[in-house]
């Protein structure tokens, strides 16, 4: 089966801004991918191009099988698209809008369901205007998914969420992507990128610069450990590729449990940020 997308060479310039710059990106079917870049690294500009709402310079592009520039309503009603909040519905209230834009799918999701997982079950006749930024942003991801879409985009999708909120969210993107959904989303939260994908693609400048498993992204695993311990009052710390063997040397030369010991790996913000050290914003 082809991949739910396919980016070859992917180009959009503005002006003299080479805001996508070569970009290659291929999403399996029911994989979940967080594509990860610093401001203006061309991840909304590349996202808008899969959701055909902005034209291209150059390269192919396929998203189920179709070219978005020539998408019809019936491609378009298989994709989810968490928009920027619209203030044109303002005056709607929750439960109003989630059943307005259920009527637009062939297959919609019970948009009481919806509102449910979203989390805005005691806001539903709650006119739009009058909910929090975060509230308002719950309710943009059930416009989303309430079409119940074989692939979801999701653009930045918790920034304005309250910790509790966030979790609650994560969730709700792990039950869709268990029953099968197709995700695509760009994030600022390396814990979010983590939790959610099965692959992060670091977008710099317009191009991939390193992609993988959140695990082994820049080979991470592979990278030195550290080990840290306290020995004579003083912070003491070694590299080393065989952190096991240190330790077990360690209790050793100590004599049993040693103080203060902590074995660190790289995370993934470490990795992240030097991947895109000296990137433009
Ligand atoms: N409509 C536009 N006209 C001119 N330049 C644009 C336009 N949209 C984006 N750009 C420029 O293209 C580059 C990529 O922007 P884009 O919004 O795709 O980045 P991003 O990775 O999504 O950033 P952020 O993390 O800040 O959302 C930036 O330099 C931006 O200034």
């Amino acid at each position: 089966m082809p991949h739910a997308v396919e980016v070859t060479g992917l180009r959009k310039v503005y002006g003299e801004k080479r805001a996508v710059d070569g970009l290659d990106l291929h999403v399996a079917h029911g994989e979940v991918v967080a594509i990860l870049g610093p401001n203006g690294a061309g991840k909304t500009t590349t996202v808008e191009i899969l959701e055909g709402f902005r034209s291209r310079d150059g390269g192919d592009v396929r998203v189920l099988g179709q070219d978005p520039q020539d998408g019809d309503r019936a491609w378009r009603s298989r994709l989810g698209i968490v928009l920027q909040s619209n203030n044109d519905l303002a005056e709607a209230t929750v439960a109003e809008l989630v059943r307005h834009f259920a009527r637009f799918f062939p297959d919609p999701r019970d948009p009481d369901e919806v509102i449910a997982s979203v989390g805005l079950q005691d806001k539903v006749r709650t006119r739009a205007r009058q909910l929090s930024g975060g509230q308002r942003r719950r309710l943009d991801v059930a416009l989303g998914i309430v079409g119940r879409p074989e692939l979801l985009f999701l653009d930045e999708p918790t920034t304005g969420f309250d910790p509790q909120a966030r979790r609650s969210f994560w969730d709700l993107v792990e039950q869709l992507a268990a029953d099968g959904t197709t995700i695509l989303l760009t994030t600022h939260y390396l814990e979010e990128a983590e939790r959610l994908a099965g692959r992060v693609v670091v977008v710099r400048d317009g191009q991939v610069v390193a992609e993988g498993a959140p695990a082994d992204l820049g080979g991470r695993t592979a990278r030195q450990a550290l080990v840290r311990w306290t020995q004579d009052g003083q912070t003491r710390e070694v590299r080393t590729d065989t952190p096991t063997t240190t330790v077990v040397e360690l209790t050793g030369v100590l004599g049993g449990e040693v103080p203060g010991l902590q074995v660190l790996r790289p995370t993934l913000e470490d990795v992240y940020l030097s991947l895109i050290d000296g990137a433009e914003s």
